[in-house]
């Protein structure tokens, strides 16, 4: 059987009248990377901050490497890592004194410290950064410090809260492939993004909208449910085509990109491209592979209508 790390049963947040949470089971196994995908306000935050127990559930049941949650959170805090949305360090101070910080905060034994900064310095090629403050650094260089700072005490379960919202696309690369260092060291990995391509790396996929869990599985997985739903249109005349096809009940979606529309059509949809085809007559039409987009649109499809 394999083991989890986190489950949460019917996990409940309200904020006043709004429901920032609304009854989410989620089962993380070990060792792995499972990531929230959601727009701003899906509840990504208020999500994980309730699995890190710092913010009191309304409902529901949690338990995060065998703890329940919050009645022992206070014992897991040696066991986790968490990386916050907005940047949470000090930026006046260096990489170093920063390290050394947290290190006492964390309560690494003093013999331990020297060593384990060291280690932390050269996995994510800080040594040169090390005497730099930090206001002098670029967006990447300085995540790379706040991903150093929430390993530093070996968490065996790590929660990222959109790490990336202010790096560019080769930094956001070279910071996933730390994470599946971590995961293969045995590191679980909790991650929020709004990203596609983030989230398309994950090994598990939670897809969030207002609050509720509209799918769950691989990214694969859910990319290979909708095959033989996405037609991609070549030709002239795509802004007057979108429009019609918008006002079709059987189009979940259609999206230009570049020179082509993407259009996604709804599940009892038989037939696709016949259909397309009938409707854009002038233009040249073919099935797509499904991409991680059309599996969001598909998922937040009800909620738009
Ligand atoms: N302390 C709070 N008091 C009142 N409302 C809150 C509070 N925290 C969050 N919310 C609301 O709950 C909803 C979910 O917010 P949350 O921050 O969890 O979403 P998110 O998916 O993380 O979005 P973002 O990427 O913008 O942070 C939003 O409508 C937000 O305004």
């Amino acid at each position: 059987m394999t083991e989890l790390a986190i489950t949460a049963r019917g996990l409940t947040r309200r904020f006043g009248e709004l429901t920032a949470v609304d009854h989410i089971d989620l089962s993380v196994e070990k060792g792995r990377i499972f990531g929230f995908l959601g727009p701003n306000g899906s509840g990504k935050t208020t999500a994980i901050r309730m699995l890190c127990g710092l913010l009191t559930p309304s409902e529901g049941e949690v338990a995060v490497l065998g703890r329940s949650i919050p009645a022992e959170a206070e014992k897991l805090r040696l066991e986790i890592g968490y990386m916050t949305q907005k940047f949470s360090l000090y930026t006046d101070l260096t990489t170093l004194e920063n390290l050394r910080f947290m290190a006492r905060v964390y309560g690494l034994a003093h013999g331990q410290r020297r060593q384990r900064i060291d280690e932390v310095l050269q996995q994510f090629g800080l040594t040169e950064l090390r005497d730099r403050q930090l206001h002098a650094m670029s967006g990447g260089q300085r995540q790379r410090v706040a991903l150093a700072v929430a390993t530093l005490h070996r968490p065996t379960l790590l929660f990222l809260d959109e790490p990336t919202s202010a790096v560019d696309p080769q930094n956001r690369r070279d910071f996933w492939e730390k994470l599946f260092d971590l995961s293969e060291a045995g590191t679980t990995i909790l991650v929020s993004t709004h990203y596609m391509d983030e989230a398309e790396r994950c090994h598990r996929l939670a897809i969030l909208e207002r609050g509720k869990v509209r799918r769950d599985d691989s990214p694969q997985a859910l990319m290979a449910a909708l095959e033989g739903r996405v037609v991609e249109v070549s030709g002239s005349g795509l802004r007057a085509l979108r429009e019609q096809l918008m006002a079709r009940p059987d189009v979940v979606s259609a999206a230009q990109q570049g020179s082509r529309l993407r259009v996604l059509f709804d599940e009892e949809t038989t037939a696709p491209l016949d259909r397309l085809q009938a409707a854009a007559q002038h233009q040249t039409c073919q099935l797509a592979r499904p991409n991680l987009e059309d599996v969001f649109m598909a998922a937040t499809a009800g909620e738009r209508r």
